[in-house]
Formats: C-alpha cells, sequence, structure tokens
C-alpha cells in the first residue's frame, strides 16, 4: 500500500484525503474527481502531515482509525499549523461522540460510513465556500458592523463566535433575556460558509405544542384536520442554512425526542408522510435557562443536551460589560434616527453616567427599549439624566418588587432561573401597565412579538 500516493497533475490538489484502505481511498477520490476536484491521498498520520507540510489544500478529509494514530491528531495537528484548513471526519455509524470529540477540536464537519454521495457533496460544497472566503470576506463587513462591543468579556466572545463559523457543529448559546443570543447566532451563520442560506430563527417557546411537529417538518395535505395543503417546515425552509432554535428549554420532552432524531439522522418526516427526507442544516441554539440544570430535573433530555451542546457560548450581561454601553447606545441611537429621519440624538454624560450605573436586568434589549422612550420624551437634540428614566444603581424594577437591581441572579443556579423568569414577568407587566395593557404595544415595547408575549402570559397564567 502506498503512504503517500501523489499524482502528478498540472495543478494544486483541492482536497486531501486521508484513510487507509485502498478501495475507500479511490472509492473518494472518485467521487471528489466527479465533482471536479483534484486529490492528494495519504494512508497514514504521517503521511498526512508530510503532504500538509509541503503543500496547501482547500479541504482535508480523514478517516478516524489509522494506522500511526487517529483523526483526531490529525484534526488538531491541522488546527496548529493549517488553521485555515477545514477539516472534516468519517466516523463509523453510530459513534457520534467521536464526531463530537472532533468538532470540540476544531473539525469543520463529520460523515459517517458508508460515506453517502449526498452528504459528501454538501459538506464539500460548504467546505469549499468556506475556503474560498467569499462568505467571509463579503459579510463580515455588515455582521462586524450590527455586533457592537470592545469590552474584553465581548471581544472574547466574538472571537469565539468568528471560529465557530468556520465549521458546523452544533453551537449551545447560554445568556440572559436580551443579551444578544441571536444576534450572535446570526453573526455565526453570516461569518461561515453557509451564509449564502437562509437563517432560520424560531422561537421553541412561542409555538403551540400541537403544531410543533407540523412547525418543524412540515405536513401531507389531509394528515390532520387544517392541513388543506402539503407544507414544509422549518427544517427545510433552513436547508442549505441555519436553523436557530431559541429557548430550546422550552420544548416539550416528546418534540425534544423527534428533535434529537432529525439532528442525528439529519433528514426529518413531514406528518402524514411515509418517508422521511434528508436536510442540511446548521443547528444552533440558545436560552436563558441552565440546560444541565434542566437535564437534572427530568425536563430536557441528557441525549439531546449532549447533541445540541457541543460548544456552549457563554453571553455575559450587560452589567458585566459595562464598557459596552456607550458604543452600544450611540449605534442604537443611529438605528432610531435613520428609522425616524433626522441625525441621532445625543446623550448628556450624565445620562449616560445613569446608563451605566443601571443594572439592566433585561440587558441591550432594555437599553433599546430605555433609549426610545427616551427620544420620545426628550424634547431637544440631547437626551438629559430625566428622559432615560433610572437613577443610577436604582433599577425601575426595584420599584416594582425586586429587590436592588444589584441582586439580580445570573442564570447559573436554580434561584437564578426563577429569578430571571420574575425579572422577566416584572419586566412585562411595567410595559403592560405603561401601554394601559395594550398586549400589541407591549410585545412592541419589550421587544418581542405577539405570541412571544401571549405564551409568557399563559405561562404564568395571565391570559
Ligand atoms: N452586541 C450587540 N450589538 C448590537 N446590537 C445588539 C447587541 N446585542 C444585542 N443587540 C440588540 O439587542 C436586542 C436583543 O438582542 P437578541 O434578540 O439577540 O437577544 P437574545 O439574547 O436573543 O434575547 P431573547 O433571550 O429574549 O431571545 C436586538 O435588537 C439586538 O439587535
Amino acid at each position: 500500500m502506498t503512504q503517500v500516493d501523489r499524482r502528478n497533475r498540472p495543478r494544486a490538489a483541492d482536497v486531501l484525503v486521508v484513510d487507509d484502505e485502498d478501495d475507500i481511498r479511490e472509492l473518494l477520490e472518485l467521487s471528489l474527481m466527479r465533482m471536479g476536484l483534484a486529490c492528494d491521498t495519504a494512508g497514514s498520520v504521517g503521511a498526512a502531515r508530510a503532504l500538509l507540510a509541503e503543500r496547501s489544500y482547500r479541504l482535508c478529509l480523514t478517516d478516524m482509525r489509522l494506522p500511526d494514530g487517529d483523526g483526531l491528531e490529525l484534526v488538531e495537528y491541522i488546527q496548529a499549523v493549517r488553521p485555515g484548513l477545514p477539516v472534516a471526519v468519517i466516523t463509523a455509524f453510530g459513534s457520534i461522540e467521536t464526531a463530537i470529540r472532533a468538532l470540540k477540536l476544531g473539525a469543520f464537519d463529520f460523515v459517517t460510513k458508508p460515506v453517502e454521495l449526498k452528504a459528501l457533496r454538501e459538506l464539500v460544497q460548504h467546505a469549499l465556500k468556506l475556503r474560498e472566503g467569499g462568505s467571509e470576506e463579503h459579510s463580515a463587513a455588515p455582521a462586524e458592523r450590527s455586533l457592537i462591543g470592545h469590552s474584553a468579556a465581548f471581544v472574547q466572545l466574538r472571537a469565539q463566535a468568528e471560529k465557530l463559523a468556520r465549521n458546523q457543529a452544533p453551537v449551545f448559546i447560554h445568556g440572559e433575556s436580551g443579551t444578544g443570543k441571536e444576534v450572535i447566532a446570526r453573526h455565526i451563520h453570516a461569518l461561515g460558509a453557509r451564509a449564502g442560506g437562509p437563517f432560520v430563527p424560531v422561537n421553541c417557546g412561542a409555538i403551540s405544542p400541537e403544531l410543533m411537529e407540523s412547525e418543524f417538518f412540515g405536513h401531507r395535505k389531509g394528515s390532520f384536520t387544517g392541513a388543506t395543503a402539503d407544507k414544509s417546515g422549518l427544517f427545510q425552509a433552513a436547508s442549505g442554512g441555519t436553523l436557530f432554535l431559541d429557548e430550546i428549554g422550552e420544548l416539550p420532552l416528546a418534540m425534544q425526542v423527534k428533535l434529537l432524531r432529525a439532528i442525528q439522522e439529519r433528514a426529518v418526516r413531514p406528518v402524514g408522510a411515509h418517508a422521511e427526507e434528508p436536510v442540511d442544516v446548521r443547528i444552533l441554539s440558545a436560552s436563558h435557562q441552565d440546560l444541565g440544570r434542566l437535564v437534572a430535573e427530568g425536563r430536557f433530555r441528557q441525549d439531546l443536551f449532549f447533541r445540541i451542546n457541543v460548544i456552549t457560548l457563554r453571553v455575559p450581561p450587560l452589567r458585566e460589560r459595562r464598557e459596552d454601553i456607550p458604543d452600544l447606545a450611540a449605534h442604537i441611537l443611529a438605528r432610531l434616527a435613520a428609522r425616524e429621519g433626522g441625525a441621532p440624538r445625543r446623550l448628556y454624560a450624565a445620562a449616560l453616567e445613569a446608563l451605566q450605573a443601571y443594572n439592566f436586568p433585561g440587558n441591550v434589549r432594555e437599553l433599546e427599549n430605555l433609549l426610545e422612550r427616551a427620544c420620545a420624551l426628550c424634547e431637544g437634540e440631547e437626551i438629559g439624566a430625566g428622559d432615560i428614566g433610572v437613577e443610577g444603581d436604582c433599577s425601575p424594577l426595584a420599584a416594582a418588587g425586586v429587590a436592588g437591581s444589584t441582586a439580580t441572579p445570573g442564570p447559573e443556579s436554580a434561584e437564578a432561573g426563577e429569578g430571571q423568569d420574575e425579572v422577566e414577568r416584572l419586566r412585562i407587566i411595567r410595559a403592560l401597565e405603561q401601554t394601559r395593557w395594550n398586549r400589541s404595544a407591549a410585545a412592541r415595547m419589550l421587544g418581542m412579538t405577539l405570541r412571544q408575549l401571549r405564551y409568557r402570559l399563559q405561562k404564568w397564567g395571565m391570559e
């Protein structure tokens, strides 16, 4: 068996295929050639390293078991010496743990044996798009502009997100309500190989449990009362792109089983259909809840937790990165001005100080709401502390019964989860009072949809 099989081709090879079995190497090479790609092949970690030292590739595809090491070693090696090169691993069917370890080490994606041509083609397409840097260069600017923050915590978070944009691993984004979990997810999508595909956000808490399966997977005409035509679901809508499952902790257990299957099999079965259909989506998810705690309480399936939580990003609350407040405020004021017309309002130093001293239990979304209200109230060009309506450390929620806003709990403990719910409940009551219980206006003020607001009110027995 040749350990290094380098073809004397006029142009550089696109893909490095690493596998110790001759027939699999040949099969992969043939499939890739049909896609118009030239390959080098290697039968061991050593041979692959030798080629990587000499030549550059657009993708590396490696088997896990190799005579002198394993695919994970190669993933680590590539991260160290060729960090921009996407590397995908071929894992044995059912060895999802290995695939997850590879993703954690920085692998771009994985395929299971026997390698299906369709899965291989999709993987290669995504990898090459990433390598071309097309999505990265073209979409970095707009995504960059909309993701504001220069605090050390935020800079680190953005760097992690940008690294994760380069692979296909599921990412779980954890943070309090309104911290920017969705903007982070959009950033990961916009900088990744799927940027040309759709980004489909779903609030799992806002879909009624009876319709959930059909919403996610679609349905066939006549499969239930009201199914008057075939309809595709969110998975199909996100095909080629990213499905962002917000508030994933709200999924009922029965749906969690189905979601796990869809993620694992990369296929879904529309309600009323006989066969599954393949789907090609990257899953990003988020919650303000501590999923580990939900698992311990039996409210979230451990297997799904393990599957979606390959990598966790924690978005810090705004009160842990107060340095970001001035930039965020300027950004929000500019956005409001663009919407309303005219020049952006400025903040008096005292107003900015008041904002920086405030604890923002509702995080960036609350900052947006405060500034929108301040712009409506303020008569001149500059917003004063009085227009802001927060006085130093004294949160408006304190008046509503939440002990000092500094005591707003983080999301890490059981009490914290409950505290978060309580903070949200009070925030919603405040908005409803301000809008004289006009739910649409309150939802707008809170930055949520009417459906989301209704869902929460129902949950708390308030509707
Ligand atoms: N770093 C940021 N730069 C610019 N805008 C931000 C940033 N973080 C949050 N925002 C804005 O704040 C609002 C809330 O952000 P987002 O919806 O992403 O939060 P979230 O954590 O997903 O909220 P929820 O938990 O309620 O779903 C959005 O309007 C978003 O544009």
